[in-house]
């Protein structure tokens, strides 16, 4: 058998040399190092004159580490040496011509300002992760927090589907005359869905989610309004068509929004999932707004005849002052909540999707 010299290939890093060997299905693979300057290498393998046996020595530039790491594949032989001192060689041998059997590995190849920015990166993941593992150390409630999330958003979702799902099979069932019955068949869940709603008010103010207090305020505080007010105080608003627009924009946006937050708790995300939340509530949105409005707009006359929390004015000034001038004026903040909310979304749906475009690159 000869003695042959296979073609070996070579990148660094500041800390590292990478040596890629080509031989396949090398055997008895002899690899040594003389005083952290010389490595030599003998094995049997197939390389580029077949099968036989195969050796090259090199004499690096500066010392290296007496640990040699290699690995035999049925392609290759990888080797991996540190560096003494971490910093960047001009080349890999002593001798200033390049031997004939060595070439630069392209697969691994970096300049020396781009190895810099690998290790930059590399270091930034580190602090990261020591970041976020000091901060979770440092909350020893964390789980806990997450759970009753976890548990709270599963809830809403259960309910709000029940309600979504209740009113697609009776659309379908009774077509426009499943419009006159919303109230009668989902307002016990609704009311159960929205005073717990109230905990998303709650769950800022005690730090446990991000949300803003005030844009969580006007979705509940406005939900609420229509819900308890215009619909659950008066009777004859309940038999109309109105309650089940505003019912099914409502439970539409939630399914999507309560999943989406129960795979956050457990730091998960779907993509479809992310985008559906962050997207349907831009046509969603004003439509419940304004099915809300036409809500409001019915209930005006029906306040004036029944008197219901009209405010008591002295015999001088008339009878008593009814409650729809009050929804007049709330008839405006509806509008400006829609605007406050409008903007915070928007805000919330480009972080998120500019965070997951930097995230991606
Ligand atoms: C005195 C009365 C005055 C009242 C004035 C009233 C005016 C009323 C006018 C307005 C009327 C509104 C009526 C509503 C109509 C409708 O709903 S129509 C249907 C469509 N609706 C929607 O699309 C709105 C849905 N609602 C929301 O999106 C929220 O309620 C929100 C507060 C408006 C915005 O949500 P926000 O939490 O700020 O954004 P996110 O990006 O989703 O969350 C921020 C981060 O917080 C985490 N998080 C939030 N909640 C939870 C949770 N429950 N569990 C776990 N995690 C949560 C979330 O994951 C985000 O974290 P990061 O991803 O790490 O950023």
């Amino acid at each position: 058998m000869q003695i042959l010299t296979p073609h070996v290939y070579w990148a660094q890093r500041h800390g590292e040399i990478y040596l890629r060997v080509d031989l396949s299905d090398a055997k008895n693979l002899d690899i040594s190092l003389q005083e952290n300057h010389t490595l030599q290498f003998r094995a049997q393998g197939h390389g580029a004159k077949g099968d036989n046996e195969y050796m090259f020595s090199l004499e690096f530039l500066e010392p290296v580490r007496p640990e040699v790491n290699h690995k035999s594949t049925q392609r290759q032989v990888d080797i991996k040496l540190k560096k003494q001192e971490e910093r960047w060689w001009d080349r890999l041998t002593q001798q200033q011509k390049k031997p004939l059997f060595l070439a630069p590995d392209f697969d691994r190849w970096l300049d020396e300002s781009d190895a810099e920015m690998e290790l930059q990166a590399k270091e930034e993941e580190k602090i990261n992760k020591i970041s976020v593992e000091s901060r979770v150390r440092t909350d020893p409630y964390l789980g806990l927090k997450r759970g009753y999330l976890f548990m709270y958003n599963l809830v809403q979702f259960l309910g709000f589907s029940w309600i979504f799902v209740n009113m697609t099979v009776r659309l379908f069932i009774l077509g426009q005359d499943s419009f006159y019955d919303t109230f009668h068949t989902t307002a016990d869940m609704m009311y159960f869905c929205q005073m717990m709603a109230v905990l998303e008010v709650i769950n800022p103010l005690l730090g446990l989610v991000k949300t803003g207090f005030f844009p969580a305020m006007i979705q509940v505080a406005g939900r609420n309004v229509i819900l308890f007010v215009i619909f659950g105080s008066l009777e004859d608003m309940q038999n109309k068509p109105v309650v089940f627009f505003v019912f099914y924009l409502w439970s539409t946006i939630e399914i999507f929004r309560y999943p989406f937050y129960m795979l956050a708790c457990i730091s998960t995300e779907w993509k479809l999932l992310t985008w559906l939340r962050y997207s349907l509530w831009i046509p969603l949105y004003p439509l419940g707004v304004v099915a809300e409005a036409v809500a409001v707009i019915q209930s005006l006359p029906i306040f004036d005849e029944t008197r219901l929390f009209s405010l008591p004015l002295p015999a001088l000034l008339g009878h008593s002052l009814s409650f729809s001038y009050t929804l007049q004026l709330y008839l405006v903040l509806m509008f400006l909540g829609l605007f406050i909310n409008f903007r915070h979304l928007y805000k919330q749906r480009r972080r998120r999707f500019r965070s997951r475009k930097r995230k991606v690159q």
